[in-house]
């Protein structure tokens, strides 16, 4: 996979380059590149925003930096010899929420590319003209005001990043995540079994596996059920067993 990343702000994409997302780039499962709009601003002042058309308070962002910039990593992507076009995802508060399975999809991609907006936002023109060229993904993290794109940005990547085959250790950790099946995670414990007149739930110390694999399940199901009951609702009942239905 091929990740761009577009800011007027790349220094804010350098935790990108640590951990497991910098290894995946270092042992070749993900190529990525943050390129600055700015560069593309033809004007002595490097100019990449202008007052909105109708008033209003803040500034726009110009469309002609960044369709240059779109082209340019277009150039340096996999272009034709991919499957199916680029996407580009443009973290918005105006977006489509942005969800596991939404993760899952944009990992079986290509080629993504992020486009971060500051200020009000980038020309709506930008983004349809973009539609003529890649797939465009306005894409939402939660109903709240960021300053901009860039931290979404790092959250997705990560998201996405991470379910890429190889990148992280051990791919069964994947199956027992929150949002994974439709439930949150089940809690978790670790040595000593004893702390602070706290004990360890006895069926984890039991070795049996059956009844193990059961208390977890029940606790997916009672931790859902208790902090998400949306997610309840939004279960699939073929997923469900007896067992289930008697928590
Ligand atoms: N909420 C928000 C924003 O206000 C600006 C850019 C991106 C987002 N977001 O992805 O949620």
């Amino acid at each position: 996979m091929r990740i761009d990343v577009l800011s007027i702000f790349p220094e804010y994409l350098e935790p990108l380059r640590l951990s497991l997302i910098g290894k995946a780039v270092t042992d070749g499962l993900l190529e990525l590149s943050v390129t600055d709009p700015r560069s593309f601003a033809t004007d002595r002042h490097r100019t990449v925003d202008d007052t909105p058309y109708g008033g209003g308070a803040g500034m726009v962002m110009k469309p002609e930096p960044w369709a240059l910039a779109l082209e340019s990593v277009l150039q340096a992507g996999p272009g034709d010899a991919a499957a199916s076009p680029p996407v580009l995802v443009v973290p918005s508060p105006a977006g489509e929420v942005f969800t596991q399975d939404v993760a899952y999809e944009l990992a079986a991609e290509e080629h993504l590319i992020f486009a971060c907006g500051r200020y009000e936002g980038i020309d709506e023109r930008f983004l349809e003209w973009a539609s003529g060229e890649v797939r465009v993904r306005p894409m939402s993290l939660g109903d709240y005001v960021l300053n901009g794109g860039e931290v979404a940005v790092l959250a997705m990547t990560e998201a996405v990043t991470r379910l890429i085959p190889g990148v992280i250790g051990n791919p069964e950790s994947l199956a027992e995540e929150s949002h994974t099946g439709g439930l949150l995670e089940y809690p978790v414990y670790t040595k000593p079994s004893e702390w602070r007149e706290r004990s360890v739930p006895e069926t984890l110390l039991s070795g049996h596996h059956g009844r193990i694999a059961r208390w977890h399940r029940d606790q997916q199901l009672e931790r859902t059920a208790r902090r998400r009951p949306d997610m309840i609702f939004a279960l699939d009942p073929a997923t469900l067993d007896r067992a289930d239905l008697a928590v």
